[in-house]
């Protein structure tokens, strides 16, 4: 689940604003004109398949590149004009990471505060409480070379906060991890966020954006494809039904009948899957967006029948879908979902 807004009405502060962002290396152009704009306190994940950009632009708004054009804000600071000022405000964790195997989980980390010049006591209190708080006190005298992929992820993180960063860009964090260790990772993002740390994160897991992000932004041959909330991604493409189910064989029917218009005949190709009238399953599939007012439209087509359907189920399609439709030869579909009327 995202993390939740507070409610307050008013909209959030921009954290990272990006306009008309340009890359090239060579004659290969990287970045075609990108726009970005992450509210303070959100997640916003950057997906694509292998080679769209995503890393670029971490690199870009971390300063460790620059762009060949446009306008990027971080923290409120110009990348270009004053990268000193986004490094001081920002947070990285690569895909390659900080850590240094050869000493321990808190030399790291210590190595870290002193980085930041915080007092020896100040690092220690920071150290100590970082490595409680990422659940590596056991491993914290142990060589990180020892450490395996998830600890290693967590005490690269952890790494990453010891500046307490407010804005934080994490390039693939569960990449090679297994299922335990992302939804540790996941727990811990959330807690970033809960804390109103703002985080930028690429990934290539489609199930990772959906549970985090607030925000999506999708990256095809170097341009946004389509950015919004996973459920405003999932309604672009077409593929979403409203699905009911019936006992009583003569209920299915008069169903049928009192939804005739709106239900795809078996002959189109583009129906749904399972689209169409199931006579065996007593079952009828309705195109649909997935919204209430589409809902409501056919629960009143059959209430003013009489008739009650013994199951209902809304499909969407899911972040999977999306990728495809999005990323595919055949790009952004021309045609929203399809509607019922
Ligand atoms: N230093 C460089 N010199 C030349 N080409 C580069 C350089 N860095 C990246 N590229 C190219 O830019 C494109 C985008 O790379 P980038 O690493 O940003 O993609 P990505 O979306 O992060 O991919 P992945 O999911 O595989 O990490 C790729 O075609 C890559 O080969």
């Amino acid at each position: 689940m995202p993390t939740p807004r507070k409610g307050d009405g008013r909209p959030s502060p921009t954290a990272v604003r990006a306009v008309g962002l340009r890359k090239s290396y060579g004659e290969k152009v990287v970045l075609d004109g990108i726009d970005l704009r992450i509210p303070a306190g959100s997640v916003f994940a950057l997906l694509g398949p292998n080679g769209a950009g995503k890393t670029t632009t971490v690199k870009i708004l971390s300063t460790l590149i620059t762009a060949d054009a446009g306008d990027v804000r971080v923290g409120g600071h110009d990348v270009a004009a004053d990268p000193q000022s986004v490094r001081a405000a920002i947070g990285v964790t690569g895909q390659f990471s900080a850590v240094d195997g050869l000493i321990t989980g808190e030399e790291n980390m210590l190595l870290m505060a002193d980085l930041h010049h915080l007092s020896k006591n100040e690092g220690r209190r920071v150290a100590a409480e970082l490595l409680e708080r990422f659940d590596l006190v056991e491993a914290a005298k142990r060589p990180a070379s020892a450490y395996s992929g998830g600890m290693k992820r967590r005490l690269d993180l952890a790494m990453t906060l010891v500046g307490s960063p407010r804005i934080i860009f994490l390039d693939e964090p569960t990449t090679g991890l297994d299922p335990r260790s992302r939804h540790n990772m996941w727990g811990i993002i959330r807690g970033l966020v809960a804390d109103g740390v703002t985080v930028l994160l690429t990934t290539q897991y489609l199930d990772e954006a959906d549970e985090l992000a607030d925000r999506i932004a999708v990256l095809n041959d170097g341009r946004i494809a389509a950015e919004g909330t996973a459920e405003e991604l999932k309604r672009l493409i077409p593929g979403g039904h409203i699905r009911l189910r019936f006992n009583d064989p003569a209920a299915y029917r008069s169903a049928a009948d009192a939804l005739r218009e709106v239900i795809l005949p078996r002959a189109l190709g583009s129906a749904p899957p399972g689209g169409v009238p199931d006579d065996e399953a007593l079952s009828l599939s309705i195109p649909s967006d997935g919204s209430q007012r589409e809902l409501r439209s056919v629960l009143d087509r059959l209430d003013s029948a009489g008739i009650e359907a013994d199951e209902l189920t809304v499909h969407t399609p899911d972040l999977d879908d999306v990728f495809f439709a999005l990323t595919g030869p055949a790009g952004v579909p021309d045609q929203p979902t399809e509607k019922t009327r």
